[in-house]
């Protein structure tokens, strides 16, 4: 932290004030100032135009007018749920000085910093969406990447080429990404999540090594085979740094690691996931996608868990195999007393994060408890003996009894919404409380009480006990009565027809009367805390409640969904495959359902070790695009362990799917609908391997026809000789329905479509053959193109097919390419020499390993 300027020309709040905000710079710094929150000069200025509220003067300091806004402390909420979306941080300085004792402004401190990747309140998160801090950092050729879930207590740490980096930005989804002020990669530049400068010095291996083992409680990182990932570890020092910043505490929660390997997963780049329509349409909304359609889970954290597995499918298949058992155990039980058991269950492993951060309400406490209590009943409705899985999950279901327990005693039924209401213990947990509250409670019954006693003892029948605010409580007895007072009472008040008392047993109790509101509320406090740091002791086993439950609502969600949709479970084998009988577009066929706009069309696809691309011709609107990503989407269920929208379902091993599909030109950077398909083209055919599936729609239709047609053939060729990929290649190309006849694992298929008179009725039936025509003229006439434009366009088309027909052009689109020209020839020793120079990553040397290679340089050269 830099030394703080001089603020001693300001007021004393003013030089506090500043002082917090000279080490937040760049948060919007909330000072709290009895029941507001406010912010002074340019937060000001910023709050009030992103926030619309008032901006007002108030007094002077240092001379100068203080310019500031506030918003009520109970309004907090819904502010920060504003600021946070709109990606700005906000530092929360509370009071934590007492008011009554302090001299000068009471004391206040940062308590915790509010970002977009660490909110942890309940109300600022989406149900169902994990709020994700990355941590990005490249060292040499490899990007380091680390990211944590703090309400889910999990970490992850992975190491990617550059190449692979938009893949992850985009399956991890973040809310945040750090990043080195000095060096900030490309591709987090281009995903539009809120960035977050961190000094350099900050992304330190050696760092991060450390403080990953004091954080998960390991003496290495070798058990989780992350000891060389070392740029991974550097993004980690940054990202725990930044996390504890702040939360202004350790993070106790978090003691999950996972380490990711991009070779370990299904690959699905951006384009894929925006192109199947994954989490998002392609206008970005939320539903109808594939995860809207198989969300129907009963908490938050199925949804989360769902999710998930959605965008990290796993090439390994043990995992997928393991769910779809799972699924069939449940569908043979009927998973729906299940679901109905899970709507009672809060959510558990926000709840575990929360008390982790101490930041808890009672009301989540009290849900935490209810649903520890349905627990035995929920293993119940989990089918036994079926299914591995399920019965681990069902094992998991287990809370310590004294967990149980100690909500049972300590938490009121139904508590207060916030500790500071009261209320929120239960009674008969603590004694001292007990007595607080009963003081307040039995107030007249003492009062009472003590007045019959005292009519007893001084035999004065018309004693009285009152109470008033201003002299508090007193025995008053009418002048008539005085000389009978005992001498233990001490005159407090004369009036003109009674004298008013106070006795040492009285007193006591005004005492303690008047502050037990007061001490009641303290002592909640302090139980409450006592009780956090209990729960804190318990929380291993609590986020393993809450992943079980997890898991068990998303496979629940799957059964359902398969029972409901009706789709089959696939099987996986080993020889290259993608073989589907009566599939299915999920989102499509649920579309015209919903719409009762008519039946979806099954359709069977069947690729193999000799049959490896699809050449798919047919009208616009006939349904290519519709086949090619239910194929797709089919793959990627069976992937991640749901059932699949198909009559069978067979699939051998898969590494990717790409997909290059539509061209909705990415104006916001620069680059045209050509290009832009040229670059996600060129990009596929650099990773597309013989396990990839590859789609490819009307590639080359973004420039000239011929210059799309020479691509579109060179691409295919490569695709179907190169790459070797299960590809599905849409075009509107006819030259290209020549394709097979050359390329022996290609075939021709097309959409079915009958033409009526002048009209066309599509068949959305994938057919073998090349189509027989485009019908884009009926279709226009579909659109509601005006009838003399059909008319006209009709003719031009016709004298076009006569003059094409006469002079075929006879050109090999699909030879195999000439030889490049051969590169200028190079003396062997200057290869070599330049050859051990580019192998050099000079980020990753040793001072020893940069004197070695010098030596070793020198006598390349000399060896010339
Ligand atoms: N198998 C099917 N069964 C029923 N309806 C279908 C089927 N496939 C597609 N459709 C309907 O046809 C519409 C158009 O399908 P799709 O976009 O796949 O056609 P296309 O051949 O790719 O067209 P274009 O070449 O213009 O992109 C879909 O929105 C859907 O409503």
């Amino acid at each position: 932290m830099s030394h703080a300027p001089d603020f001693s020309a300001h007021t004393p709040v003013m030089a506090q004030y500043l002082r917090i905000k000279h080490e937040h710079p760049e948060e919007l710094v909330f000072f709290r100032m009895g029941d507001f929150y406010e912010v002074f000069f340019d937060d000001a200025r910023k709050c009030n135009q992103l926030l619309d509220i008032t901006l007002t003067t108030r007094g002077q300091s240092a001379g100068e007018p203080v310019v500031m806004a506030g918003v009520p402390v109970h309004a907090l909420e819904s502010y920060l749920a504003k600021l946070i979306k709109l990606g700005e941080a906000v530092a929360i300085a509370e009071q934590v000085g007492d008011v009554a004792t302090s001299k000068g402004p009471v004391e206040r401190k940062v308590v915790r910093v509010v970002t977009p990747g660490t909110v942890t309140d309940s109300e600022l998160l989406a149900d169902k969406q994990d709020s994700v801090l990355l941590s990005v950092v490249q060292q040499g050729k490899t990007h380091g990447l680390a990211w944590l879930s703090l309400t889910q207590g999990q970490l992850g740490l992975a190491e990617c080429t550059e190449r692979e980096l938009p893949s992850w930005l985009a399956r991890l989804s973040p809310a945040e990404v750090l990043v080195d002020r000095e060096r900030q990669p490309a591709a987090v530049l281009a995903a539009r999540a809120p960035i977050t400068n961190r000094p350099s010095w900050q992304f330190d291996t050696a760092l991060g090594a450390r403080k990953l083992c004091e954080q998960l409680g390991v003496a290495s990182l070798a058990g989780y085979n992350a000891q060389q990932m070392t740029a991974a570890q550097a993004a980690a020092a940054a990202l725990l740094s930044y996390a504890e910043h702040t939360q202004g505490r350790a993070l106790a929660h978090v003691r999950a690691l996972s380490v990711q390997r991009s070779s370990e997963l299904l690959d699905l780049p951006p384009a894929t996931q925006r192109n199947l329509e994954l989490t998002q349409t392609l206008r970005g909304e939320t539903s109808p996608t594939l995860l809207s359609l198989l969300d129907s889970c009963r908490t938050g954290m199925g949804s989360r868990a769902l999710r998930h597995w959605l965008l990290h499918p796993k090439r390994e298949r043990a995992e997928a195999l393991a769910r779809h058992g799972a699924i069939a155990a449940l569908l043979q039980a009927r998973p729906e007393p299940l679901r109905e058991a899970l709507r009672q269950v809060s959510d558990v492993e926000r709840i575990a994060a929360r008390i982790a951060l101490r930041q808890v309400r009672p009301r989540e406490l009290a849900g935490l408890r209810a649903t520890l209590h349905i627990l035995p009943e929920l293993q119940q409705t989990v089918p036994p003996g079926s299914s591995e899985l399920l019965d681990q999950l069902a094992q998991g279901l287990l809370a310590s009894p004294e967990l149980e327990q100690m909500l049972n005693r300590a938490i009121a039924e139904e508590p207060a919404v916030l500790v500071r209401d009261g209320g929120v213990i239960a009674s008969g947990f603590d004694a001292e409380l007990d007595e607080l509250r009963a003081i307040q409670n039995n107030c007249d019954a003492f009062l009472l009480d003590l007045e019959t006693r005292e009519r007893a003892r001084t035999g004065i029948p018309n004693l009285r006990v009152q109470f008033n605010k201003v002299h508090g409580f007193y025995i008053e007895v009418t002048q008539g009565q005085v000389d009978k007072v005992p001498s233990d009472y001490q005159r407090r008040q004369t009036l003109k027809n009674a004298e008013r008392y106070i006795t040492p047993e009285l007193k006591a109790f005004e005492d303690k009367a008047l502050s037990a509101q007061e001490r009641s509320l303290a002592r909640e406090k302090l139980l409450f805390e006592q009780l956090i740091d209990w729960l804190i002791e318990s929380l291993q086993p609590l986020s393993a409640l809450g992943r079980a439950l997890a898991s068990l609502d998303a496979l629940a969600a799957l059964a359902e969904r398969a029972a409901t949709l009706n789709w089959c479970r696939p099987e996986f084998v080993n020889q290259p495959c993608i073989d589907i009988s009566q599939g299915r577009h999920p989102v499509v066929e649920s579309r015209l359902r919903e719409t009762g706009a008519g039946e979806f069309m099954a359709n069977d696809c069947r690729l193999d070790a000799r049959t490896r691309m699809a050449v798919i011709t047919g009208p616009n609107m006939g349904g290519k695009s519709t086949f090619m990503r239910q194929v797709a989407l089919i793959s990627l269920l069976a992937a991640i362990g749901s059932y699949v929208p198909a009559s069978a379902c067979r699939l051998g091993p898969m590494d990717a799917i790409h997909t290059r599909i539509g061209a909705a030109d990415d104006l916001a950077n620069a680059q045209s609908t050509f290009m832009l398909e040229m670059t996600e083209g060129a990009a596929i055919l650099h990773s597309a391997t013989e396990q990839s599936l590859v789609l490819m729609d009307e590639i080359g239709r973004g420039t000239s026809t011929f210059d799309g047609l020479a691509l579109a053939g060179a691409i295919a060729s490569h695709l179907h000789d190169k790459s070797r990929a299960f590809t599905l290649f849409a075009t509107h190309y006819f030259e290209l329905t020549e394709f097979p006849s050359k390329h022996p694992q290609a075939i021709n298929c097309h959409v079915g479509a009958v033409e009526s008179g002048d009209d066309i009725v599509f068949l959305h039936e994938i057919q073998p053959g090349p189509a027989s025509r485009s019908y884009g003229v009926q279709v226009a006439r579909l659109a509601g193109m005006p009838a003399s434009l059909v008319r006209q366009a009709r003719a031009t088309l016709e004298a076009l097919e006569a003059k094409a027909g006469e002079g075929q052009a006879q050109i090999d689109l699909f030879a195999p390419p000439p030889a490049a020209p051969e590169p200028p020839p190079v003396s062997q020793a200057t290869s070599t020499l330049s050859q051990a120079i580019n192998d050099v990553d000079p980020d990753t040397l040793t001072p020893r390993e940069a004197l070695d290679l010098v030596y070793r340089l020198k006598k390349l050269s000399q060896a010339e």
